[in-house]
């Protein structure tokens, strides 16, 4: 999406500007800190689909009261390793910081935690979940169901989410290794996107309402679906239903309704979270060298024609994150325009633009 990301905004400013509008929305100084905080940093690493531009569909969500902005997150059950709370129809980024911090508690103590939430909300890029392990020395995934926006393998129509996973460990000389995915072969956000900015997609992207493969971003919410990543793809997407959505008394595929349409309604999906401390199997730092000595492993692979490195998951983001981190975070003007509009409406002093 580089060519239309026009403008350029200060990381630490965003985060200050996103935390205004959402404390402006109700939302404690908290809460607040955490939901922009998974959104700039999604922006930071690049991630420019689960963002900022998702800020107007979440404040919608709570003026029109399909997310509650003064959620009270119970415990419903749990053990040394284990937990299941209750998100209260909170913001996803407010409920999945929760449950990752207690996993990674849990597992400080009993060498694992998973931490499984039902009642939630769109959670937005899974690796911000993940990542906040790191400085622990564990391991962290995050998994989530949410609206089923993608068909499964076979089928003409859409009926289940595109239930995205990530998992982060430490690594040393190229930051973290971090994979995370939608199980569709693009996430619906990255469609969205680019149909906000008039631009074509790959034909493998989605298929049309009539089950035609398509290049147009904008037949996706004409009633077209993603397609997943072929039926592996789409057999993972339906574990993120069994143990995101079954295992925690979640709603499930078309019970989920679409959250960036319907915003007066709850989205009660669900979503897991695990932490593995590293301390309880092998020394952190043996495991780190470990993990760049793979990475070199990987890397000195021959390369086919025309490719010109092999990179580790998550690599690009982190070379991002420190590229936009000095320069700024590249934002796209329609997408800059719609915060302004917003912040307008909140009465919200917003930070300036560079070009
Ligand atoms: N909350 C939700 O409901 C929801 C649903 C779907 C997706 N999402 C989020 O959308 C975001 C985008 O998902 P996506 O599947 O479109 O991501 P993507 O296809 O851009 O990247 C997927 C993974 O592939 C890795 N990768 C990319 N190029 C690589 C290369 N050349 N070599 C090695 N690894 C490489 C990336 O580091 C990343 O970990 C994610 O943050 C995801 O969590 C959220
Ligand atoms: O946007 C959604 O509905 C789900 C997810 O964030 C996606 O980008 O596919």
């Amino acid at each position: 999406m580089s060519e239309v990301e026009q403008l350029r905004v200060d990381a630490s400013e965003l985060q200050q500007f996103t935390e205004s509008i959402f404390v402006g929305a109700g939302l404690n100084a908290v809460h607040a800190g955490q939901v922009a905080d998974s959104l700039v940093k999604s922006d930071l690493r690049g991630t420019h689909s689960h963002g900022v531009v998702r800020i107007p569909f979440l404040i919608d969500r709570l003026f029109k009261g399909g997310a509650n902005a003064d959620p009270q997150i119970k415990i419903l059950r749990e053990a040394p390793a284990t937990a299941l709370l209750d998100g209260d129809r909170a913001l996803g980024a407010v409920t999945a910081t929760h449950a990752m911090r207690i996993a990674m508690e849990k597992a400080q103590t009993a060498g694992v935690g998973f931490v499984a939430v039902n009642n939630s909300d769109f959670i937005g890029a899974c690796a911000h979940y993940a990542l906040m392990a790191m400085p622990k020395n564990m391991i962290g995934i995050a998994w989530t169901n949410g609206y089923p926006g993608m068909t499964p393998w076979g089928g003409s129509v859409n009926n289940i989410g595109n239930n995205p996973i990530a998992f982060a460990a430490p690594g040393l000389a190229q930051g973290p290794v971090v994979l995370d995915m939608a199980l569709s072969v693009a996430a619906g956000g990255k469609v969205r996107l680019a149909a906000k900015n008039n631009r074509r997609i790959p034909t493998d992207w989605i298929i049309d309402r009539h089950g035609q493969p398509t290049d147009n971003p904008a037949d996706l919410a004409a009633g077209g679906a993603l397609l997943p990543l072929g039926y592996k793809g789409y057999g993972l997407a339906v574990f993120g239903e069994i143990l995101c959505g079954v295992l925690t008394g979640s709603r499930i595929l078309s019970e989920i309704p679409a959250w960036f349409v319907d915003t007066q309604r709850d989205i009660g999906n669900g979503h897991i979270h695990m932490a593995i401390d590293i301390s309880s199997f092998i020394e952190p730092e043996a495991f780190k060298h470990r993990v760049d000595e793979m990475a070199m492993m990987l890397k000195n692979t021959p390369l086919l024609t025309g490719m010109h490195e092999i990179l580790l998951p998550g690599e690009r983001a982190w070379r991002v994150q420190q590229e936009q981190l000095s320069t700024g975070i590249r934002l796209s003007a329609s997408v800059w325009k719609d915060l302004l509009e917003l912040a307008d409406r909140l009465n919200i002093f917003a930070p300036t633009t560079q070009q």
